[in-house]
């Protein structure tokens, strides 16, 4: 993962006639991650259907084989976990290569800092540039001795605490990664660990913990936030698990069959967790004709089939309050509004500048170089879109190690009067393998 020296495999797609087909999005990765974990912590062995084989959560299984627990694949999507317990972790022989994941190295961080064991965790470029400071303060508060390199980067070392203290951490950015590191922690604490969200972000960690019998409350505060409180020295019992398909993945072939002419594809089986289902209120919001079918439970969260239909988007003024359920969604979304009639604002997003690129940036040179006029700010990006026209294209674009970045543009050359070609697919292997192959059963070809 982080050593490798494959020369850059460059992408880029057309679309000759309308989309159109039946897809099933791959399990989604923030819950794929937190079934490995929980599974790994669980007294017995844990199955699970539909498990995401994105390289980030393969960073996740190593690392929880490599601390002692029995992480096996039986056939596609279907793995079976024997847990060590809680409490039960080993230490790691080698250093755990988190690869591109930032989901692996906080949530894994927080259950080490609460394991009398010493870790050390390394990463790709991208995540050896990413802020570990957010979770390294709480959890040197639980205890843990953490030696990073500047800056509160990777590597770092870290030394769980043999007597971890319980926390109550309110978080001072909006981060689910954060929350639940500290919420794992607090699994082998003798007491309550309590985190308070000031705005909510997505709540998987929550749902699981509590699905494998861990005695955990979530109650709403004053200010419209959450206090979330585990109970420690839980003993964790073993699941059967379903991942339902990833909300942040459909989001590419949603706006795919939003920006081409004619098309009409179905994508089956989309989680929509509310705290994960900001981009299809959004783009409806902008006139997008998407309609929910079947709607149902899997998993403990809400899913549905969408119906997506080519669609004359709006400009709007994004609310800032959306962001959290849609943060990762935000690159795709400057994509249909390069496609939208009039600006589209989007603020309050200064976040997505320390995902695994620069993504504000990363997007707004990428769109310019494609002919879309668009205006960066500190904390988000205006779009002026090009009310449905093609855009130019012709461009090659960077994706800095960044998968989100790299489908986005591989969406925005469908729309495109030549194509745009992204300097680097490989990086689409960290969410969504199969990205590529979908996109060719609806239709689009590569250029
Ligand atoms: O908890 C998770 O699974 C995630 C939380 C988000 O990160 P932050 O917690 O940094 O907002 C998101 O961007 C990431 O892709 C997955
Ligand atoms: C930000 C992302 O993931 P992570 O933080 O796990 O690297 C993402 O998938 O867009």
């Amino acid at each position: 993962m982080t050593s490798s020296n494959t020369p850059p495999s460059p992408l880029s797609l057309s679309a000759p006639a309308p989309l159109a087909g039946e897809v099933r999005v791959p399990g989604d990765k923030s819950i794929s991650h937190r079934a490995i974990m929980l599974s790994a912590l669980a007294v017995g062995r844990s199955e699970v259907r539909g498990l995401l084989e994105g390289e980030d959560v393969l960073a996740t299984a190593a690392a929880m084989r490599a601390m002692g627990a029995q992480v096996e694949r039986l056939g596609q999507g279907h793995w079976v976990v024997d847990g060590v317990g809680v409490g039960g972790l080993l230490q790691p022989d080698a250093q755990l290569d988190m690869g591109n994941s930032g989901t692996s190295t906080r949530l894994l961080m927080g259950l080490v800092s609460s394991h009398p064991i010493t870790a050390t965790f390394v990463g790709d470029a991208s995540l050896s540039r990413r802020p570990m400071g957010r979770v390294i303060e709480p959890l040197s508060r639980i205890g843990a001795e953490i030696t990073a390199s500047p800056d509160g980067r990777l590597p770092l070392m870290l030394r769980g605490a043999d007597t971890p203290l319980p926390i109550h951490y309110r978080l001072p950015v909006a981060s689910a990664q954060v929350k639940s590191a500290i919420l794992l922690a607090g699994l082998n604490i003798g007491a309550e660990t309590v985190v308070e969200e000031p705005v909510p972000t997505r709540d998987h960690s929550e749902r699981m913990l509590k699905g494998f019998g861990a005695e955990l409350s979530v109650e709403p505060m004053a200010d419209g936030g959450k206090r979330i409180a585990v109970r420690g020295w839980a003993e964790l019992k073993p699941q059967t698990l379903e991942v339902p398909g990833d909300p942040s993945s459909a989001g590419f072939l949603l706006v795919a069959a939003l920006i081409v002419p004619g098309s009409n594809i179905t994508i089956h089986g989309v989680g929509l967790n509310p705290t994960r289902d900001g981009l299809v209120r959004v783009l409806q919001e902008m006139g997008a004709d998407i309609t929910k079918l079947n709607e149902r439970e899997v998993g403990g969260e809400p899913v549905a089939d969408l119906l997506v239909t080519h669609s004359a988007l709006t400009g709007i003024e994004v609310p800032p309050e959306v962001a959290p359920s849609m943060i990762d969604e935000y690159p795709i979304l400057f994509v249909a509004a390069a496609l939208a009639s009039g600006r589209t604002v989007m603020r309050g997003i200064e976040e997505l500048r320390v995902k695994e690129s620069d993504r504000i940036a990363a997007m707004a040179a990428g769109l310019r170089a494609a002919g879309v006029a668009v205006e960066e700010l500190p904390d988000g990006l205006i779009v002026e879109g090009s009310g449905g026209e093609k855009v130019a294209g012709g461009c090659t674009v960077a994706t800095h190690l960044d998968h989100r970045i790299a489908m986005s543009f591989a969406v925005l050359s469908l729309a495109a009067k030549t194509a745009i070609t992204v300097d680097d697919r490989a990086p689409i292997a960290t969410s969504f393998p199969d990205f590529l192959p979908l996109m060719q059963r609806l239709g689009a070809v590569q250029a």
